[in-house]
């Protein structure tokens, strides 16, 4: 239903005007394209890709950005803003939200080192957005492979899919108390994860100490942690992977996923390949089409809310009132 020519007409320059200011901030920001393309991904598996992430709190609006997986972690939104106007200035009132992240997410990508591919566009806006959805449905680093494989398999990804779109952290960073578990009393038996790389723990102990902040931040991908190559699966076969729901997609013994990950490292090719292929399929997930949903104006509301002022009587003080709603 979506595809690659929706404003071909309308927006023609649409994909230029994302990449530049993505592009720009990157200048500034070597993290900004990982932290958008998470984005997509928070966004995509919460009521679908419907930038149900970019709206703040108000009314009846319970913001996605409170919930668990994103408080005090996804960024971005500001750029997202500045893409919102950039894109208005062209063509006032025609690409949505949803569209932006899809095309922010493909741009970071590509100018980080990664494949480029074809956005698939023609999304829709969000009137809600689902807090509770987003404590539910979004992976967490904690809870292991076979209940994450079960969460891309409810919004229809699979196997593969799950490994390529682990590979995105190749890139960007993760909290400390992420992967904290990890590194002095795994599971309560008092000692390190055992598939973490000796002198990686090390590392990750000096810049994590035990009763420790937990903000401060580690790279994903050890190697080349802003540039997105095919490093990340290398790492998982060194036991370099940084949180454990990585680590597991190698060390789990007998899964499926071993093969994928052998495979990916040994052919960055492939795993180019797979990982567009995966974008699209996580960028289908129930869009809003047609004339559902809206064309927000700005990101970060719902149109129509907190934009008009209007006239009203008020019968208690028998007189008329401005009011905003
Ligand atoms: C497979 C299940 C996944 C889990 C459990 C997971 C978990 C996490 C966690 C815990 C962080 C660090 C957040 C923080 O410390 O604030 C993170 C960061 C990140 N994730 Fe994932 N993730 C998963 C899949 C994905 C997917 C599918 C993508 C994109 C296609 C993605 C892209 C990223 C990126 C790029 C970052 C770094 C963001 C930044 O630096 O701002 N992740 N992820
Ligand atoms: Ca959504
Ligand atoms: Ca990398």
């Amino acid at each position: 239903q979506l595809n690659a020519t929706f404003y071909a007409n309308s927006c023609p320059n649409v994909s230029a005007i994302v990449r530049n200011v993505v592009q720009q901030s990157l200048q500034s920001d070597s993290r900004i394209g990982a932290s958008l393309i998470r984005l997509h991904f928070h966004d995509c598996f919460v009521n679908g890709c419907d930038g149900s992430i970019l709206l703040d709190n108000s009314g009846s609006i319970q913001s996605e950005k409170d919930a668990a997986p994103n408080t005090n972690s996804t960024r971005g939104f500001d750029v997202v803003d500045n893409i919102k106007t950039s894109v208005e200035n062209s063509c006032p009132g025609v690409v949505s939200c949803a569209d932006i992240l899809a095309l922010a997410a493909e741009s970071s990508v590509s100018l980080t080192g990664g494949p480029s591919w074809n956005v698939l566009l023609g999304r829709r806006d969000s009137l809600i957005a689902n807090q509770s959805g987003a404590n539910t449905s979004i992976p967490s680093p904690f809870e292991g492979l076979a209940n994450i494989t079960a969460k891309f398999s409810a919004v229809g990804l699979n196997t593969t899919d799950l490994v390529a779109l682990s590979g995105a952290h190749t890139f960007g960073r993760a909290q400390c108390r992420t992967f904290v578990n990890r590194l002095f009393n795994f599971s309560g038996t008092g000692s390190p994860d055992p598939t973490l790389n000796s002198s990686y723990l090390t590392t990750l102990q000096q810049i994590c100490p035990q009763n420790g902040s937990g903000t401060a931040l580690a790279n994903l991908d050890l190697t080349t942690p802003d540039t997105f190559d095919n490093n990340y699966f290398t790492n998982l076969q060194s036991n370099q992977g940084l949180l454990q729901s990585d680590q597991e997609l190698f060390s789990t013994s007998g899964s499926a996923t071993v093969s994928i990950v052998n495979s990916f490292s040994s052919n960055q090719t492939a795993f180019f390949q797979n990982f567009a292929q995966s974008m699209i399929n996580m960028g289908n997930i129930s869009p809003l089409t047609g004339s559902i949903g809206e064309i927000r104006l700005d990101c970060k509301k719902v149109n129509g809310q907190g934009l008009e002022i209007i006239s009203m009587y008020d019968l208690s003080r028998n007189k008329n009132i401005l009011a905003s709603y």
